[in-house]
């Protein structure tokens, strides 16, 4: 793990957004937003309720109108479609939960790889034979996934809806993940977390981290995000408000006002 401000050796920027302007007819949601996330990296985002911290997810994964550039592996992917950025490996996840309710966790996690190699399954589908081979493999792949994530084999067989409420946001950032990412935009994993579950949620994102990845968090637990990231981008009505490490951004009384109201 890189600690907060240190040089990491190895390190590079993965992804960076420039001038991220997002607007929904009159209300501007997101002002010229600037920042970068290295690999062994966590960058947490923080700001109020409505400050536009998903808007800037949706302006860099390309679903909504808006203007700015992306890079990822300092490539220009602005105008690359959301289906495609995923596939180039840049994934997120929803406040909601996304699964599909009628499939088993072990059946969710098969579709998340088989999304991930869709080309194989296309090409699987005029063989059977070589279908059940490949079938077994994703089924062995999405067992070994749902275990990376802490999920108990004892959920595998079990509908998403019926698993514990900790359980389902630990899958809803393995299926994000599939095969693997190289950056995963996280909105709110801890949203509806307490106690033992936000620590679980804690480690599976320490441990991504070690796997190289560079995460972007939204975040509301102040606690959980100031733990575990690197550094901070707060956000407060459309503008980037402060940057810094976890300890700069706990310091900053623009940081404080913004959260608890500005005196009159
Ligand atoms: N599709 C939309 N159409 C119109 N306005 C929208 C839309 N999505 C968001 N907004 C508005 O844009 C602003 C920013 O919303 P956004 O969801 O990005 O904020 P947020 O920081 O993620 O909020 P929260 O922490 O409550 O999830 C808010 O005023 C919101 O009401």
């Amino acid at each position: 793990m890189a600690s907060s401000g240190e040089t990491r050796r190895g390190a590079s920027e993965v992804l960076r957004v420039e001038g991220l302007t997002v607007q929904y007819g009159a209300l501007v949601a997101l002002r010229d937003v600037s920042w970068s996330v290295h690999n062994d990296e966590i960058l947490g985002i923080i700001g109020p309720n409505g400050a536009g911290k998903s808007s800037c997810f949706a302006a860099v994964t390309n679903a909504v109108t808006h203007r700015g550039r992306t890079f990822l592996d300092k490539a220009d992917v602005s105008a690359l479609r959301t289906f495609d950025l995923a596939g180039r490996g840049l994934r997120r996840t929803f406040q909601q939960n996304s699964f599909f309710g009628e499939l088993t966790v072990l059946q969710n996690a098969v579709s998340a790889i088989f999304r991930d190699f869709s080309t194989d399954l296309a090409t699987s589908l005029f063989a059977p034979w070589r279908e059940a081979t490949t079938r077994r493999a994703a089924e062995l792949a999405a067992a070994q996934l749902l275990d990376f994530f802490g999920i108990a084999r004892q959920y595998h067989d079990q509908l998403p809806g019926d698993i514990p409420y900790g359980v389902q946001r630990l899958l809803s950032v393995a299926l994000a993940y599939g095969t693997g990412a190289k950056v995963l935009l996280l909105d709110e994993p801890a949203a509806g977390l307490s106690g033992g579950d936000m620590k679980k949620l804690a480690d599976v994102l320490i441990g991504l981290r070690k796997r190289n990845l560079a995460l972007v968090v939204i975040e509301h637990h102040m606690d959980l995000i100031m733990s575990i990231a690197d550094r901070i981008v707060m956000i407060d009505q459309g503008a980037m408000l402060a940057t810094g490490t976890p300890v700069d951004i706990q310091r900053d009384p623009r940081v404080r006002e913004a959260y608890l109201g500005r005196d009159e």
